[in-house]
């Protein structure tokens, strides 16, 4: 028998699993690290983050995946360069991380990578009616899995579109394992380059759950910042735009596309939300010429506004709730405070009230699915009625 095999057959039957859970998010900030100690499965699962670190990408980074990322046209071998070459990187990442944080590979039992998405095509974003829901994520698991010598899960979204879901969002599974608190509705409010939440009942009923985008969390602001205040490569405790003021002709000009009167769940990305879809905006109400500032102040908005009109249409609030949010939208001070403005009634609080560094759960999250993938099936969840896939994620690269 493969060995790995074997080793993969006793992690799956063990007490407990150690699990690297890897994100690298639209924001292209850097990869999110989490090592958990993962005990159980299913609604079982008992998760204690044990190390959590961003490993910060160089500019070269950056600039290499911009020039192939949310574009219809890029070149294709910078693409199959960066597929292997990002996941050797990704590799190089955890194995510094372990040794700062005094483990050795042999001690781990998965890794669970997301890779980089450099495009994400919903039936509802490419509009081909007899084409499915499509995804890509880069940063090879194999190449990650030989770096490491640990096993590794990665390619997640590709189940989630096979088992007939949008590829996203997959903090569903996530939060309903790990945030479910009886007698409390809760919204999981994620705010990265984009935002998406997801509901959990009080009562715990699976067939309540829903999670969906709702439209831009960080990424317009990001990518204005590093257009106009480079190097910044974003508005830091918002400065930029407490500096400016909402343009409201502006701010009802964003508002006008038909991604926010789609029936949820749906998903997005920068293939929608970018800088030509804020310039086709200014050009159609005549605010080309505003301040960065009053540009910054009402993207601002313009997230804050579609984040809460999408959780108030979509009922949740239809009793008592406590929001719980996370991302790095939650260190936005203003998008924050005007949120809170515009849900007086709810309690609003990030990940960290509850154990989870807010910056940590998404990573921690494809820890969870992978364990969910070699531990779990049994007693997982699901609702393919709206939009959740029962069905385990991820594919597995052993590293010989
Ligand atoms: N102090 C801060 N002030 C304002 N914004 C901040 C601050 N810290 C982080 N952010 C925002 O959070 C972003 C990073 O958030 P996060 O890492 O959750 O995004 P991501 O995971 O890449 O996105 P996605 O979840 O869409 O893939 C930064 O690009 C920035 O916009
Ligand atoms: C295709 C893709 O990478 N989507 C991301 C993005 O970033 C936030 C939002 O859009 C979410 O749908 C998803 O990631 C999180 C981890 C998710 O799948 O829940």
């Amino acid at each position: 028998m493969n060995t790995e095999l074997l080793r993969l057959y006793q992690s799956a039957q063990a007490e407990s699993r150690l699990v690297i859970g890897l994100m690298s998010g639209t924001s292209l900030d850097g990869l999110d690290v989490a090592l958990c100690r993962i005990r159980g499965a299913g609604t079982e699962t008992e998760v204690d983050v044990l190390e959590f670190t961003t490993c910060d990408y160089d500019q070269t980074y950056r600039q290499a995946v911009r020039e192939v990322f949310s574009l219809r046209e890029v070149d294709l071998q910078q693409v199959t360069l960066l597929n292997a070459a990002i996941g050797r990187l990704h590799g190089e990442m955890v194995r510094d991380c372990l040794a700062r944080w005094g483990y050795g590979p042999e001690q781990v039992d998965l890794i669970a990578s997301h890779g980089q998405t450099i495009y994400h095509c919903p039936r509802s974003l490419h509009g081909l009616a007899d084409q499915p829901n499509a995804t890509l994520q880069i940063g090879d698991g194999d190449h990650i899995a030989c770096t490491t010598g640990i096993i590794t899960l990665s390619d997640f979204r590709q189940r989630h579109i096979a088992a007939g879901g949008e590829g996203a969002p997959l903090a569903v599974y996530g939060d309903y394992l790990m945030f479910h608190q009886p007698g409390e509705n809760r919204i999981l409010l994620n705010m990265g380059g984009i935002a998406n939440f997801t509901f959990l009942a009080a009562d715990g009923d699976p067939a309540k759950v829903f999670s969906t985008d709702v439209g831009p969390g960080n990424t317009l602001m990001d990518a204005y910042v590093q257009r106009h205040f480079a190097p910044m490569t974003y508005d830091k405790d918002s400065q930029l735009a407490l500096a400016g003021k909402v343009n409201p002709t502006l701010l009802t000009e964003l508002k006008e596309n038909e991604f926010f009167s789609q029936p949820v769940p749906k998903t997005t990305g920068p293939e929608l939300f970018n800088l030509d879809y804020l310039a086709r905006a200014q050009q159609r109400s005549g605010t080309e010429n505003i301040s960065h500032q009053d540009v910054l102040a009402t993207l601002n908005r313009f997230s804050a506004d579609t984040i809460v009109a999408a959780i108030k249409d979509s009922g949740a609030l239809d009793g008592p709730c406590r929001l719980l949010a996370s991302g790095g939208g939650w260190h936005n001070t203003l998008l924050m405070d005007s949120i809170r403005e515009q849900l007086p009634d709810v309690a609003v609080d990030s990940t960290a009230s509850v154990g989870v560094d807010p910056d940590a759960k998404e990573a921690v999250l494809f820890a969870v699915l992978a364990n969910e993938c070699i531990a779990g099936g049994q007693s997982g969840f699901g609702n393919p009625a709206r939009g959740i896939p029962d069905t385990s994620m991820g594919k597995i690269s052993f590293p010989r």
